[in-house]
């Protein structure tokens, strides 16, 4: 059997750099992004949190005696926090509970999600190495949640990624949560940014409204939960992937 030698490979595969090693390129020469702070949603946008909370959820509901919420329907109840998303468990089979009653639920959610937090859940393809690239050009990271703080610090250490980020801002930590601007400009603040060099990066329309109302530009990604923002079509801003999530970035702040 011939092996294919390296230099018999195509030029193009041997000598044209890809649009992934570019940006990485540039990261190691360039500190375009001195200044800025970019601010990223978690669930659904930097991590895929879905399996691991379509467990906690179906474990508490079925503890209390209702049925388990199918696993393509649970990632559309993610982004208002734990709360909200035993509500919609429990409105997916027609049971509607006020806040108070979904109390003991929500303990033993908690309980349960906590000692699991990390069985599957892992960061979207090529974030953490773009957290990577991102902080090699100056940019100072943060992120916005409306999980817990506990929960989210919790989730971000399990990752490794404590390290990464000047300040993570739960949902608990602030008097209100997203779709309020005030918790991205909490989140700003913490990380000693300045709003006015602060892009918001999210997977929903609480997201978009949160970043809207605090005066930011928005990534909008499209492989996380959803729903998707209403009335918004910034296709410079959309981004399907990690690799586009870096252009869209680079497009607000280096336009
Ligand atoms: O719903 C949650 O638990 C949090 O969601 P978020 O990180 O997308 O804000
Ligand atoms: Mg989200």
């Amino acid at each position: 059997m011939i092996k294919k030698s390296r230099s018999a490979l195509p030029c193009r595969l041997n000598h044209q750099t890809t649009r992934c090693e570019r940006i990485e390129q540039a990261s190691m020469t360039s500190d375009t992004l001195s200044g800025w702070t970019i601010v990223f949603d978690l669930d659904g946008t930097l991590v895929d949190t879905a399996p691991d909370l379509h467990l906690a959820l179906n474990h508490c509901l079925s503890k209390a005696g209702f049925q388990a919420v199918p696993f393509e329907s649970v990632r559309h109840m993610i982004g208002q926090g734990a709360k909200a998303m035993i509500e919609k468990g429990l409105a997916f089979q027609g049971v509607s509970r006020a806040s108070a009653e979904t109390e003991p639920l929500w303990h033993s959610f908690l309980q349960y999600y906590e000692a699991n937090i990390c069985a599957e859940s892992r960061p979207f393809k090529g974030a953490t190495r773009s957290l990577e690239s991102l902080a090699a050009m100056g940019a100072t990271l943060a992120i916005c949640t409306n999980k817990t703080q506990h929960l989210a610090e919790t989730l971000i250490g399990k990752l490794g990624l404590t390290s990464r980020f000047a300040s993570v801002c739960g949902a608990d930590s602030v008097p209100h949560k997203k779709p309020s601007g005030e918790h991205i400009l909490h989140t700003v603040d913490r990380a000693n940014g300045s709003p006015d060099r602060a892009i918001m990066i999210g997977d929903s329309q609480t997201d978009e409204r949160a970043a809207r109302n605090a005066g930011l530009p928005f990534v909008y990604v499209t492989f996380g939960y959803g729903p998707s923002p209403e009335n918004w079509d910034d296709t410079r801003c959309r981004a399907s992937s990690y690799v586009e999530v870096m252009d869209a970035i680079q497009s607000v702040a280096n336009p």
